[in-house]
C-alpha cells in the first residue's frame, strides 16, 4: 500500500516536472523566434544567366529605366524583408504609419518623368559594345569578360549576371537607377526593403576609411558590389550632448543617421539615402579584413578586454576617443552610397544660413533681420523651388536639432531644378531637453513654406497620426531596435514639441505677411488634401 502510494506520488512528480520542462521549452522557443526574427537572413534572390557584354555601367543622362516597380508598403513581403512587424507598437492593431502613408498628401500624383528626369540610364547594346572595343584596345589587362569575372570571384564577390533586365540587378543598382530629379527614391518601391535588408545582412568584404569630412567613417563593400558608408556608435544611445560643447565639436551619432533617414521619409521628402543599423563584429568584420594600413594600425585591446580602434581623421581619432566593441560587438549605421561621382557628379552648395563655426564670430544671418531679402534676390534662390527646398531642410533640421548643415548637395545633371540631398545627419538628435530656434531662421526670416510640406506637418501634428508615433513605428523596422529603441522617448516627444513650434512660426508669419505659402498643389483637389477626421 505504502509502495503503491509512493509510486503514485513519484509518478505525479515526474509528470509535473515534464509539464514544467515542456512549458519552459515553449517559452524559450517563442522568445527566440521574436528576438531572432529581425536578424534572420533571407537567401539572396539573384538568379538568371550570364550574358555577354553586361558590364554595362549606368551612364548619366537620357532615357530612364522602365519605371519603378511600385508595391504597397504594407505588403507582408516588405515586412519579412526588413524583419519587422513584431516590434511595431500599434494602437489597437492600427498602424498610424501605414495610414499616414495612405493619405493623399503622401500619394500626390506626380507629373510623368521625362527621359532627362532620371539620373542614370543603362547603356544601349551599341554603346556597351563601343566601350568594350575601346577598353580592349587600350587596356591589355582585361582581355575578356570571363577573365574579369574569375578575378572578381576569387575576392569573394558574387558572379556578375546583370543584364538589361532589372530583375537581374542588385538592389543598390536598382536604387541608383531609380534616382530622379525630384526625389532620391520612390517610397513605395519594394526594392528599398531589399536594399536595407542587404545592407543589414550581407557579408562585409572590405572596409577602408572614407576620406572627406572630419570624423571617422568607413567605406564598406559587399559581395554584390554594393558599397555603404559606415558610422560607428561612439557614445551610449541616450547620452545628451554636453551643454558646453559647441555644435562643431559634437560627436557624430550612428542612431542620428538612422533616425534622420526615417524622419525625412516620414516627412515625405525622400531626400536621404537609405540608412540601416547593424550589429557588427569589429574584429572579424573590420580588423581582420581591412586592407587600410592607416586604419588597421589603430586597433588595440582596451584594459577592459574590448577590441577598439580610432582611425585617422581630424576630430576624435585618438587613443582617448576609441571606438570599442563589447568585446567585439559594435553598433553601426550603414548608409547606401550614392552613385559614384564619376557617373553622377554632385555640386556642393554652401548654405546661406551656415553657422560661423567659430567660438566668437556671428554669421551675417544672425545679425541682419532682413537677411532673407538678400538671399531671395541671389541666384539660385531667386528662382524655382530652391528657397522652399532650403526651408524644408531647415524644418527637418530643427525637428532633429541638427546645427551642422553647413553645406548641401545636388546632382549636377539636374542643374538648379532638382531636390536637395540631405547628407550627413550624424550630429542630429544630440539634445532632447532643449530646442534650437536658430535652426528655423530660414523659415522665420523668409516666412515662406511649401504648401505640401505645411499640410503634411499639420497632419503629423494631429493626434491620429502624431509625428512621434509615426517615428517610433518607422524606427521599429530597423534591426537595431531589437537591441534598444533607436530614439529614446524624450527624443520622440521633443519631435512633437518642435513640430508645434514650426507650426506656430508659420502661423505668426501668416499673421504678418501675405505671401507665406508656396503653392505647389494648385492642380490638386483641396478637399482631399485636408484632413477631416
Ligand atoms: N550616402 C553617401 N553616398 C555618397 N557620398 C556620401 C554619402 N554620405 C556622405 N557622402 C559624402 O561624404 C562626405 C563626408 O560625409 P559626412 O558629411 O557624413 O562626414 P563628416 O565627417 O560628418 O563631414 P563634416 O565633418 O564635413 O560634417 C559628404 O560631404 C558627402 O559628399
Ligand atoms: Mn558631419
Amino acid at each position: 500500500m505504502v509502495r503503491h502510494s509512493l509510486g503514485l506520488s513519484t509518478r505525479s512528480i515526474y509528470l509535473g516536472l515534464a509539464c514544467i520542462s515542456l512549458t519552459l521549452h515553449l517559452l524559450l522557443a517563442v522568445f527566440c523566434l521574436s528576438v531572432l526574427q529581425s536578424a534572420c537572413v533571407l537567401p539572396t534572390s539573384s538568379s538568371s544567366t550570364h550574358q555577354h557584354g553586361e558590364r554595362h555601367r549606368p551612364t548619366p543622362g537620357a532615357p530612364g529605366p522602365e519605371g519603378n516597380g511600385s508595391f504597397s508598403e504594407n505588403t507582408e513581403e516588405a515586412k519579412k524583408l526588413i524583419g519587422a512587424g513584431n516590434t511595431v507598437p500599434k494602437d489597437r492593431g492600427r498602424s498610424k504609419l501605414e495610414e499616414l502613408f495612405r493619405h493623399p498628401l503622401y500619394n500626390l500624383p506626380r507629373s510623368e518623368l521625362q527621359p532627362d528626369d532620371w539620373l542614370l540610364r543603362l547603356k544601349t547594346d551599341e554603346e556597351a559594345e563601343e566601350v568594350e572595343n575601346e577598353e580592349t584596345a587600350t587596356d591589355d589587362s582585361i582581355t575578356s569578360d570571363s577573365d574579369w569575372q574569375s578575378a572578381s570571384e576569387e575576392e569573394g564577390y558574387d558572379k556578375v549576371s546583370w543584364t538589361r533586365d532589372k530583375e537581374t540587378h542588385p538592389p543598390w543598382l536598382r536604387f541608383h537607377l531609380g534616382i530622379s530629379r525630384w526625389e532620391l527614391y520612390d517610397r513605395k518601391d519594394l526594392n528599398l526593403a531589399q536594399l536595407t535588408h542587404y545592407l543589414a545582412t550581407q557579408r562585409i568584404l572590405g572596409a577602408v576609411q572614407k576620406k572627406g569630412g572630419t570624423q571617422l567613417k568607413l567605406l564598406v563593400s559587399f559581395p554584390n558590389y554594393g558599397q555603404a558608408l559606415l558610422k560607428p556608435m561612439r557614445q551610449p544611445r541616450d547620452a545628451e550632448t554636453d551643454v558646453n560643447l559647441f555644435y562643431f565639436s559634437d560627436f557624430e551619432r550612428h542612431n542620428a543617421e538612422i533616425a534622420a533617414f526615417h524622419l525625412d521619409r516620414v516627412l515625405g521628402f525622400n531626400r536621404i539615402p537609405p540608412v540601416v543599423g547593424r550589429l557588427i563584429n569589429v574584429t572579424t568584420e573590420i580588423r581582420d579584413i581591412t586592407t587600410d594600413e592607416r586604419l588597421s594600425r589603430t586597433f588595440f585591446t582596451s584594459p577592459a578586454g574590448n577590441v577598439c580602434f580610432y582611425g585617422q581623421c581630424e576630430y576624435y581619432c585618438s587613443t582617448e576617443h576609441p571606438v570599442c566593441g563589447g568585446p567585439h560587438a559594435l553598433e553601426v549605421s550603414v548608409a547606401t552610397m550614392l552613385p559614384d561621382l564619376s557617373l553622377a557628379p554632385r555640386r556642393s552648395w554652401r548654405s546661406p544660413w551656415r553657422r560661423s563655426y567659430s567660438r566668437k564670430k556671428l554669421a551675417q544671418w544672425e545679425k541682419d533681420p532682413a537677411y532673407c531679402d538678400t538671399v531671395k534676390k541671389t541666384p539660385p534662390y531667386d528662382h524655382g523651388t530652391r528657397l522652399v527646398d532650403l526651408i524644408d531642410m531647415a524644418v527637418l533640421d530643427f525637428l532633429m536639432s541638427n546645427m551642422d548643415r553647413h553645406h548641401y548637395e545636388t546632382f549636377e545633371e539636374f542643374g538648379n531644378e532638382t531636390f536637395l540631398l540631405h547628407l550627413d545627419n550624424g550630429r542630429a538628435f544630440g539634445r532632447h531637453s532643449q530646442d534650437e530656434p536658430s535652426i528655423l531662421a530660414p523659415l522665420a526670416q523668409c516666412c515662406r513654406i511649401r504648401r505640401s510640406t505645411l499640410l503634411r506637418l499639420r497632419l503629423l501634428s494631429h493626434h491620429d497620426f502624431r509625428l512621434s508615433d509615426a517615428m517610433r513605428e518607422s524606427l521599429a523596422q530597423d534591426p537595431l531596435t531589437a537591441v534598444a529603441p533607436l530614439l529614446s522617448e524624450p527624443h520622440l516627444s521633443a519631435l512633437d514639441r518642435r513640430l508645434a513650434i514650426v507650426l506656430r512660426v508659420v502661423h505668426t508669419c501668416q499673421e504678418r505677411n501675405k505671401d507665406v505659402i508656396y503653392n505647389d498643389l494648385d492642380q490638386y483637389d483641396d478637399q482631399k488634401l485636408e484632413y477631416n477626421p
